[in-house]
């Protein structure tokens, strides 16, 4: 059976249960439990500290694991990269005191930089030629310089709230982020065609989120001109309706695409258009 390690409880925990779900499949939600065995495929589900899944996932402790890319680059491990997960987004960058006088890389010469990826920090600052102290600590990140434990901190940013919480701003942008799908280097046959099943579920849903399922109805002399629009996986469905003239035409649409198709279908007579959210998609 596979074994796949998420996050026991912080940021990425819920949403890689939100996967799970999603693709049918059903886990006891552990509160102490450590490994809890699913419904819906063969799989049992690993509880872990996120910094400890690409090392549990590397020695075959679990087949795959649910994980920040950050935590994947920091570690080094030898595990493969599957796919993205479109969840988790960040960055890693280097932030200085709001009231530093900041210009270029240069200014982390010699300075004390605080971090919990000392790793990811060193290749970079080695890229540029920067010699600087790095400094690991485990949390609390933003708040070293203020205590005077560092000049400049090296950490996680999303939205930018945490930074400007603790008088800080943000000067490089240095490693972008987000929860991946990994597995263990060797897996078997056997394994790897469960795997490949998981994997298929996942992109169907993955794929699914970036689409609308649009209906409309629209005078049938104007079809052709809506074909022409409207892309569709081969062509987009028409069906007749029951009043004479008219059609009903059924399309999926990429959501960057969605308003200015919509637009340009309205004008040409489209009416009574649904958009509908889609479930899984498969291709
Ligand atoms: N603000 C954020 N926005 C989006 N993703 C984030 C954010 N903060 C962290 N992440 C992602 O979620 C992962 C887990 O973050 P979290 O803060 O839960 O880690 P942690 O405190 O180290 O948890 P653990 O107890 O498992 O060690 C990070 O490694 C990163 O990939
Ligand atoms: O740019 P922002 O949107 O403010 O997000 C960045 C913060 O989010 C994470 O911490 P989290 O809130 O997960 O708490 P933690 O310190 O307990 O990990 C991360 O460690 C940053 O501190
Ligand atoms: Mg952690």
């Amino acid at each position: 059976m596979l074994k796949i390690a998420i996050q026991a409880k912080g940021r990425l925990n819920e949403q890689s249960l939100e996967l799970l779900s999603e693709a049918g499949i059903r886990v006891a939600e552990s509160k102490r439990k450590l490994i809890s065995r699913a419904e819906g495929f063969p799989l049992e589900v690993l509880y872990l500290r996120d910094d400890d899944i690409p090392q549990a996932v590397s020695m075959g402790v679990a087949d795959l694991g649910i994980v920040g890319l950050n935590e994947v680059a920091e570690k080094g491990f030898a595990v493969e990269q599957l796919m993205d997960l479109g969840f988790g987004g960040c960055r890693l960058s280097l932030a200085v005191p709001r009231t530093a006088d900041y210009e270029g890389p240069d200014f982390f010469r010699g300075k004390r930089v605080a971090t919990s990826y000392p790793n990811i920090l060193a290749r970079y600052f080695a890229e540029k030629g920067i010699e600087a102290d790095i400094h690991t600590i485990e949390g609390s990140v933003e708040i070293a310089p203020a205590v005077g434990m560092s000049d400049a901190i090296f950490d996680i940013v999303s939205s930018g709230g945490t930074l400007i919480s603790n008088g800080l701003t943000e000067v490089e942008k240095v490693f972008f982020s987000e929860a991946v799908l990994i597995a263990a280097p060797d897996l078997d046959r056997a394994k790897r065609t469960e795997v490949g099943q998981l994997t298929f579920r996942f992109n169907s849903i993955l794929d699914s989120r970036d689409m609308k399922y649009v209906l409309m109805n629209l005078p049938q002399e104007r079809l052709d001109e809506a074909i022409r629009i409207l892309p569709g996986m081969r062509s987009p469905t028409v069906l007749p309706l029951a009043q004479e003239g008219w059609c009903s035409i059924h399309a999926v649409i990429d959501k960057a695409q969605l308003w200015e198709r919509i637009e340009r279908l309205k004008a040409i007579g489209a009416e009574g258009i649904l958009i509908l959210s889609l479930e899984n998609m498969i291709r």
